[in-house]
C-alpha cells in the first residue's frame, strides 16, 4: 500500500476531545450491539478503536482500543476482550506504520495469526468452553473484527477523500471495496439467516416439547386409568366372591397385566385374605398379613373411591419406586375391605425413555409431594424432592418456560445458554396427581447452530481471503505498471538529461495505462531533444561567459592598474562615512603607508576640524544622489596638512549607496595663489601692504569712520637722506634698513592700524577709530607720529657681509619726515587725503626733516 495515513494528531486543538469522543462512541458501539442468536452479538466498538488508531497513531490508538474493550469486562466479567482488542490495534498499527501494510490486510493477518489463537486460548484453555462453541466464537469474532476494521477504514478514507486534505492509494480503495462487497452482504445475510434459523429452531424445540408432553401425558393418564379400572373391577368381583375364588382372579389379573407386581384382597380389618403371589421374595406366605396401619385406610373408608398411592420404595424385593392402586370392596354399600394392586412403573419408564431418547429430552415424573418418581436426569434421586439447583425459570408461553441456571460470573454467554433448558411441566396421572416435567436442553441445538454458523463464517472468511488475493492480483495488474511508471517518471527530466534514452518503459495489456506510457515515452523524447538543444546553447553561453569573464578580468586589471597609478586619490566611503578603499596616491596624501592603517576608520578623522561639518554635509548630499565638489584641508597621520580638492559622486554597491571620490592635491596651487596674493597686495621686501592694499584699507577706514563718527589719521613717512646709504653700502644694505624701518613702524601702532610701503623709502601709517573729537584725535595722531619719528631716529645696527673678509657691524643714523592728515567720513576723495598727507610730509622735509607736520589747508 502506498498511502497509509496514520498520524499522531493528539496535539491538535480538539485532539483530546476527539479522542474522548471516539472512546465514548466505542463504548456505546459495544453497548448497542447487534444480536445474532443465543445472545451472541456483533459489537461495533472496535470501529472507533480503529478510527482512533488511524487518527492518533499507535500509542493512543492502542489505549483507545483497551478502553473500549473494558466495556466487555463489565459485560462478561473477563478481561479477554481488552487484551484481544488492544492487541488488534497494536498489531494493525505496527503493520501499518512499520511495514506499510493496509489496515484491512493487517487486520485479516491479525485474526488469522493472533486473534483466533487468542480466542481459542482464552475460551477453550482457560474457560473450558466446548470446542464447537470455541470454533464458532473464533470465526464470529474474526469476522466481526475484520468487518469493523473495514468499516473504520472506509469511513476514514472516505473522510480523507471528502476533505481532500491528503491522498489515499487506489490499490487500497480496490482492496477495501472488493472486501466490503464480500464481507458486508455476507455478514448481513448470515446475521439475518441466523436469526431466522434460531427462531425456527426455537419454535421447533417448543413444538416438539409440547407434542411430547401431550403424548406422554395421555399415556400416563391412560396407564393410571387402566390400572385403576382393573383394581375397581377386582373390588367389585370381590364383593360377590369368596377370597378363595378371588385368589384365582387375582392371579389371572396379574397375568393379564404385567404392570401389577402383586395383587391382594384385604378384609375390613386390612388382613390379606387373597394375594398373588402367595409367597413373597423371602418365601413367606402373603396371606394373613395385616396392613391396618396403612395411612390410606381412613381415606378409603371415607371416600369409598379407588385411589392411587404416593410413590413408595418397594418394601419387598429390589428397592424401586412403585405405587399401589386401591379400590374399596363395598358390601351392601359399606366398606368391607379393599383390593390393592402394587404397580411397577417400569412400563411408564420405558415409554418415557423411548419417547425421549431421540432428541435428548430430559423427563422427570414427580408425585404429588414433588418427590421424584423417575427421571433420566442423572442429578435426581428417586424419592427425594425434585431439585434443579440455582437458576431462573421464566415463562415463555403457554406450557413452556425456560430455565437458565445461575453460573459462575465469568462463564461465557455460550456456556450459560448451553446449560439452559426449555421446560414443559404438566399434571398427569389422574388420581395420582403426578407432575411430568419434560426438559429440552439447548446444548445440542446450540451445537448444531454453532457448527452451522462456524461453517458459514469459515466459508465467508475463505471468500474474504480469496477477495483479498483477487484484490492484490487486480491491483498488481492495474497498479503494478502504474507503480513502475511512477518510479520511472520520478525526476524524469533528470533521468532524461542523464541517460541516452535508455529508459525501459513497461508494457501492459491495459489500454489506458499503455496510452499513458506512450505519452510519457513521447514526452521524454521531446525532453531529451530540448535538453540537448539547451545543452548546446548552454555550452555556447558558457564559452561566451568565460570569454567575457576573461575580458572583464583584463579590464579590471587595467582599471586596477590605472587606479593604483593614478596620481589623484581615488577613494570609496560607505554610508556611515568609513573609508573602505583608497589608492596609493590617496594614502600618500594622508601620510599612510598601507590601506590597513586607515581602512574602516571614519574619514572625518583625517579632515581638518574646520572643514568637518562641511565635508559631512557633502557626504550626505552625495548619498542622496548629488555630484559634489569641495576644497578642504586634511591632516595626515604624521600631522602634515594638505589642501585637497575632491569630486564626489554616489556609487551603488549591493543596494547600498556609497561615495566615490577623486581627490586632487592642490597644496602647491594654494601656495602659489597665496604668493600671487602676496605679490599683488604686499611689498615683497618688507611684507607690508602695498599701495593697492593700503588704498583699499583707506576706503574701508573711511566707511567705518562714517559709521562710528570717529576720526582717522593718515601719515606719509619718507626717510631722510636714504640715498647716501645705498650709494655708499649698496642696495642690499638699504634693503636691510628698510626692513628694520618696517618692523619699528609695526611696533609703534595698534593691531587695527595699518602700516604700508608705497615704494622707495616712503611708508604710510593709517590710524583708525581715534576719537569723535577732532582735537583729541589730532593729539592722539600727534603722539603716535612722534613715537614713530622717535623710534625711527634710533640708530640702526646693520651687519655688513663681505666676500673676502668677515662681517662688520655698521651703525647708521636715519630719520624720517612725517606728514599727517586727520579725516573723517568718506566724503573727501582718497586722492585728496593722500595728496594732503604728502603735502604735509613735504612741508616736514622742508622745515628740516626728522619732524612731524600736520596738513594745514591754509598753508
Ligand atoms: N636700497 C634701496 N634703495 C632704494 C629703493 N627704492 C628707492 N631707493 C633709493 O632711495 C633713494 C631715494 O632717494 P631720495 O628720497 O630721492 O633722496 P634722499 O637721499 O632720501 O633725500 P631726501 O628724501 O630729500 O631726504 C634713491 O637713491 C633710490 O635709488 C629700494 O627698494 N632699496
Amino acid at each position: 500500500m502506498n498511502s497509509i495515513l496514520i498520524s499522531p494528531n493528539i496535539r491538535h486543538p480538539y485532539g483530546l476531545l476527539l479522542f474522548v469522543f471516539l472512546v465514548a462512541a466505542g463504548l456505546a458501539g459495544n453497548y448497542f450491539s447487534f444480536p445474532v442468536f443465543l445472545n451472541i452479538d456483533f459489537l461495533f466498538g472496535s470501529i472507533f478503536a480503529m478510527l482512533a488508531l488511524q487518527y492518533f497513531g499507535l500509542g493512543w490508538g492502542t489505549l483507545a482500543a483497551a478502553l473500549i474493550g473494558s466495556y466487555t469486562y463489565v459485560l462478561w466479567n473477563h478481561p479477554y476482550a481488552i487484551i484481544i482488542l488492544g492487541a488488534e490495534a497494536l498489531w494493525v498499527g505496527v503493520l501499518m506504520t512499520r511495514r506499510r501494510v493496509g489496515m484491512v490486510l493487517a487486520d485479516t493477518l491479525f485474526w488469522l495469526l493472533v486473534g483466533m489463537p487468542l480466542v481459542f486460548f482464552f475460551y477453550r484453555l482457560v474457560m473450558h468452553v466446548p470446542l464447537s462453541s470455541v470454533t464458532f466464537l473464533m470465526t464470529k469474532q474474526a469476522s466481526n473484527g475484520m468487518a469493523n476494521a473495514l468499516l473504520a477504514r472506509l469511513i476514514f478514507t472516505g473522510l480523507v477523500l471528502g476533505f481532500r486534505s491528503s491522498q489515499t492509494s487506489f490499490r487500497e480503495i480496490i482492496y477495501n471495496l472488493l472486501t466490503a462487497f464480500v464481507v458486508f452482504p455476507g455478514l448481513i445475510m448470515l446475521a439475518i439467516g441466523s436469526r431466522a434459523d434460531f427462531a425456527e429452531t426455537d419454535h421447533r424445540i417448543r413444538a416438539s416439547l409440547l407434542q411430547d408432553s401431550a403424548r406422554l401425558d395421555h399415556y400416563v393418564n391412560t396407564w393410571v386409568i387402566n390400572r385403576k379400572s382393573a383394581v375397581l373391577k377386582l373390588a367389585e368381583t370381590a364383593a360377590v366372591k369368596t377370597p378363595q375364588q378371588m385368589q384365582a382372579h387375582l392371579e389371572q389379573a396379574q397375568k393379564l397385566d404385567s404392570n401389577f407386581l402383586r395383587l391382594g384382597l384385604m378384609d375390613a380389618q386390612a388382613t390379606t385374605t387373597a394375594y398373588y403371589p402367595l409367597l413373597d421374595e423371602l418365601g413367606h406366605s402373603t396371606i394373613g398379613k395385616n396392613f391396618a396401619d396403612g395411612p390410606f385406610i381412613p381415606d378409603l373408608k371415607r371416600t369409598l373411591q379407588p385411589m392411587v398411592s404416593e410413590a413408595i420404595m418397594d418394601r419387598i424385593g429390589i428397592a424401586r419406586p412403585m405405587v399401589a392402586a386401591r379400590a374399596p370392596v363395598l358390601l351392601d354399600g359399606k366398606y368391607g375391605g379393599y383390593v390393592t394392586g402394587i404397580l411397577s412403573l417400569t412400563q411408564i419408564r420405558e415409554q418415557l425413555d423411548s419417547s425421549t431418547v431421540g432428541h435428548a429430552v430430559l423427563y422427570t415424573l414427580l408425585d404429588k409431594k414433588n418427590q421424584v418418581i423417575m427421571s433420566n436426569r442423572s442429578d435426581q434421586t428417586v424419592m427425594t424432592p425434585f431439585k434443579r439447583g440455582r437458576g431462573q425459570l421464566s415463562q415463555l408461553d403457554a406450557g413452556i418456560s425456560q430455565w437458565v441456571p445461575s453460573v459462575a460470573a465469568n462463564t461465557s454467554i455460550s456456556d450459560r445458554w448451553q446449560e439452559s433448558v426449555y421446560v414443559a411441566q404438566t399434571a398427569v396421572g389422574d388420581l395420582a396427581e403426578w407432575t411430568l416435567i419434560l426438559e429440552q436442553p439447548v446444548a445440542p441445538f446450540q451445537k448444531t447452530l454453532y457448527k452451522n454458523y462456524s461453517d458459514k463464517l469459515t466459508l465467508l472468511f475463505v471468500i474474504l481471503l480469496a477477495a483479498l488475493i483477487l484484490a492484490e492480483v487486480l491491483s498488481r495488474q492495474i497498479m503494478g505498471t502504474l507503480d513502475v511508471l511512477g518510479a520511472l517518471t520520478r525526476n524524469l527530466p533528470f533521468r532524461v538529461a542523464a541517460s541516452d534514452n535508455d529508459i525501459v518503459w513497461p508494457e501492459t495489456a491495459i489500454k489506458e495505462t499503455n496510452d499513458l506510457i506512450g505519452n510519457f515515452r513521447e514526452m521524454s523524447k521531446l525532453l531529451k531533444a530540448q535538453f540537448d538543444e539547451i545543452q548546446e546553447v548552454n555550452e555556447t553561453l558558457e564559452q561566451r561567459v568565460a570569454d567575457q569573464t576573461a575580458e572583464l578580468k583584463a579590464s579590471e586589471l587595467h582599471l586596477q592598474t590605472i587606479i593604483e597609478n593614478e596620481p589623484d586619490c581615488i577613494k570609496i566611503i560607505d554610508a556611515q562615512g568609513r573609508l573602505l578603499h583608497m589608492n596609493p596616491a590617496g594614502l600618500a596624501m594622508i601620510e599612510a603607508d598601507a590601506l590597513a592603517q586607515v581602512a574602516g576608520r571614519p574619514v572625518l578623522d583625517l579632515i581638518a576640524p574646520e572643514y568637518r561639518a562641511a565635508y559631512w554635509d557633502l557626504h550626505q548630499r552625495v548619498l542622496a544622489g548629488a555630484r559634489m565638489q569641495m576644497q578642504f584641508e586634511v591632516i595626515g597621520l604624521k600631522g602634515g596638512r594638505r589642501w585637497l580638492e575632491t569630486h564626489a559622486v554616489p556609487m551603488l554597491d549591493h543596494a547600498e549607496t556609497m561615495q566615490l571620490a577623486v581627490t586632487h592635491d592642490i597644496t602647491e596651487r594654494k601656495q602659489m595663489e597665496e604668493q600671487v596674493r602676496q605679490l599683488a597686495f604686499y611689498d615683497p621686501l618688507t611684507l607690508l601692504p602695498n599701495r593697492r592694499l593700503l588704498t583699499d584699507r583707506l576706503g574701508q577706514a573711511m566707511a567705518a569712520s562714517k559709521r562710528s563718527a570717529c576720526y582717522c589719521a593718515l601719515m606719509i613717512l619718507d626717510l631722510d637722506n636714504f640715498k647716501p646709504l645705498n650709494d655708499t653700502h649698496g642696495h642690499l644694505l638699504g634693503d636691510l634698513l628698510l626692513i628694520e624701518v618696517a618692523r619699528r613702524l609695526t611696533h609703534c601702532v595698534r593691531e587695527i592700524d595699518t602700516v604700508g610701503r608705497f615704494g622707495g623709502d616712503e611708508f604710510v601709517v593709517m590710524l583708525s577709530e581715534l576719537s569723535t573729537d577732532q582735537a583729541l584725535s589730532t593729539a592722539q595722531a600727534q603722539a603716535v607720529a612722534e613715537k614713530i619719528r622717535s623710534s625711527l631716529s634710533e640708530p640702526y645696527l646693520i651687519t655688513v657681509h663681505h666676500e673676502s673678509r668677515s662681517d662688520t657691524l655698521l651703525t647708521h643714523y636715519c630719520t624720517a619726515s612725517i606728514g599727517v592728515v586727520i579725516f573723517m567720513d568718506n566724503e573727501t576723495p582718497q586722492d585728496d587725503i593722500l595728496k594732503w598727507a604728502d603735502a604735509a610730509m613735504y612741508r616736514a622735509k622742508k622745515v628740516g626733516r626728522n619732524t612731524v607736520r600736520f596738513y594745514d589747508s591754509k598753508a
